[in-house]
């Protein structure tokens, strides 16, 4: 029998809401979720690996990657290339487990259109100034690109309503518990589906 695909979760959200941290905690707690890494033409910060963080690559090398069609989506934010690789969420999802995906807003939406039964979860912030910030806070980014990805980050929150669940990152608990308790409802939304349907066909 044909294996069940696995569900396809998209995080996203504004720079600096805590979708990095946010990810990197629900790693270690929810066994069976398989994380996609990413391809960026950024370069590392202090204590990124290439394969664990990213695939880091140069601009040359990621455009090829997109003329091959090797990117499920891909996005240009603030200077540099993002992308997500297609044949290891496809193989994955066909392997019957679930994905999530870390990306910011105009690749979610790209995602939204190629994979419409995916689940998209949009990470807010409590306030603009708490995420400023946290921002800030990170020490990443130099005054002027804080400025940038502020106003890249007002633009995002204007696209919340394109995704199907809205989490608040207030504490990083609390947002990791959200996304769970938002997986099991929609893996039993699936069932209840599975089952009205094999009802309908009288298949046992
Ligand atoms: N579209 C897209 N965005 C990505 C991908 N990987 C990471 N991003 C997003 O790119 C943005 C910048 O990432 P990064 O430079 O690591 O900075 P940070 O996440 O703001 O700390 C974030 O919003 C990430 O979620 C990807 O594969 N595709
Ligand atoms: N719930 C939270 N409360 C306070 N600080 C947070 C929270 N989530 C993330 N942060 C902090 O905010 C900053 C940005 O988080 P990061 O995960 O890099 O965001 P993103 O990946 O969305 O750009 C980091 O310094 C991180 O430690």
């Amino acid at each position: 029998m044909k294996k069940e695909r696995g569900i396809l979760f998209v995080l996203s959200g504004p720079s600096g809401v805590g979708k990095g941290t946010v990810n990197r905690s629900l790693r270690k707690q929810w066994d069976g979720l398989e994380f996609s890494i990413s391809v960026t033409t950024r370069k590392p910060r202090e204590g990124e690996e290439d394969g664990v963080d990213y695939f880091f690559k140069s601009r040359d090398e990621f455009e090829k990657m997109i003329e091959q069609n090797e990117l499920l989506e891909h996005a240009e934010y603030v200077g540099n290339y993002y992308g997500t690789p297609l044949q290891y969420v496809e193989k994955t999802l066909a392997d019957g487990k679930d994905v999530l995906l870390e990306i910011e807003v105009q690749g979610a939406l790209q995602v939204r259109k190629l994979v419409p039964e995916g689940v998209f979860i949009f990470l807010a912030p409590p306030s603009l100034d708490e995420l400023r910030n946290r921002i800030v806070g990170r020490g990443t980014e130099t005054e002027e690109l804080i400025d940038n990805r502020m106003k890249v980050a007002k633009e995002e929150l204007e696209m919340m309503d394109h995704y199907d669940y809205v989490v608040e990152n207030d504490e990083i608990q609390a947002a990791c518990d959200r996304i769970k308790a938002i997986s099991i409802a929609e893996h039993c939304k699936k069932d209840r589906i599975k089952q009205q349907y094999l009802r309908i066909l009288e298949v046992k």
